[in-house]
């Protein structure tokens, strides 16, 4: 069974993962992959550098996220350009990915895709479960991990769809506002009930 994970900027997804893998359950990171198909070289950084200019880059030639992040995060269009160039080969990607861990026997297979909802990618996935947090916490989470002023974790919250109509498609549902601990039960609570659905 393939599932997608998914929920809002900084609501844990990469937590759960965490957990996930930690009970030998193969990821597919989407943020990951992200970032390996616009290491130099690629067509999707060529690409970049055309449309967004040298000044992206950092001296090494690699690109300057954070500088990339300030332009795509302040204007829907060059987002939506950034997105046209990288999803495309994010898609491919992931597609390759699940068929090889498909191939290698495992019988759940997760995708993280924070975009999952905003991209339409729900064909991809047979379920889809939603990691949430209230939006307070979310972007004290971002400024503290991302080392953000708050009026940018206003912007990067406001290019996601509300985490409300995210929870609202979701089969199974992480509440991540409290420990750690408390969410690796509800981890293992939706492992059991996909472990149940398989046998029948
Ligand atoms: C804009 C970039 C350079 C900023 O890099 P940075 O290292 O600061 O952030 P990172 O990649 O770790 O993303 C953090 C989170 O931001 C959110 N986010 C990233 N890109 C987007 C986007 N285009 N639209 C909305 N939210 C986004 C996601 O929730 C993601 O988990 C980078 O996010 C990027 O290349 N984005 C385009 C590709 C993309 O959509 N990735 C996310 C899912 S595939
Ligand atoms: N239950 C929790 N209690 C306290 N802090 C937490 C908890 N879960 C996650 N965090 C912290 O909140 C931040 C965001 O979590 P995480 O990186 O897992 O989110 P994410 O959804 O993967 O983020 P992004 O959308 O940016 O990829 C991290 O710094 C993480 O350590």
């Amino acid at each position: 069974m393939i599932l997608g994970l998914t929920g809002g900027i900084a609501t844990g997804k990469s937590t759960v993962t965490g957990m996930l893998r930690e009970r030998g359950i193969p990821v597919i990171d989407a943020d990951q992959i992200a970032r390996e198909v616009v290491e130099p070289g690629k067509p999707a950084y060529e690409a970049i550098v055309r449309h967004f200019g040298r000044e992206i880059l950092l001296e090494d030639g690699q690109i300057d996220r954070k500088k990339l992040g300030e332009v795509v995060f302040s204007d829907e269009t060059e987002r939506q350009k950034l997105n046209a160039i990288v999803h495309p080969e994010v898609r491919r990607v992931m597609r390759e990915e699940a068929e090889a861990a498909e191939a290698g026997g495992a019988e759940i297979v997760f995708m993280d895709i924070p975009l999952l909802f905003e991209s339409k990618l729900q064909h991809m996935v047979e379920k889809i479960a939603v990691v949430y947090a209230p939006a307070d916490m979310q972007l004290a989470r971002m400024i503290e991990r991302d080392e953000l002023e708050e009026e940018q974790a206003h912007k990067r919250l406001r290019a996601q769809f509300p985490i409300d109509q995210k929870k609202s498609e979701a089969d199974f549902l992480i509440d991540n506002s409290a420990s750690r601990e408390e969410t690796v039960k509800q981890v293992e609570q939706m492992l059991a009930v996909i472990r149940a659905e398989l046998k029948s």
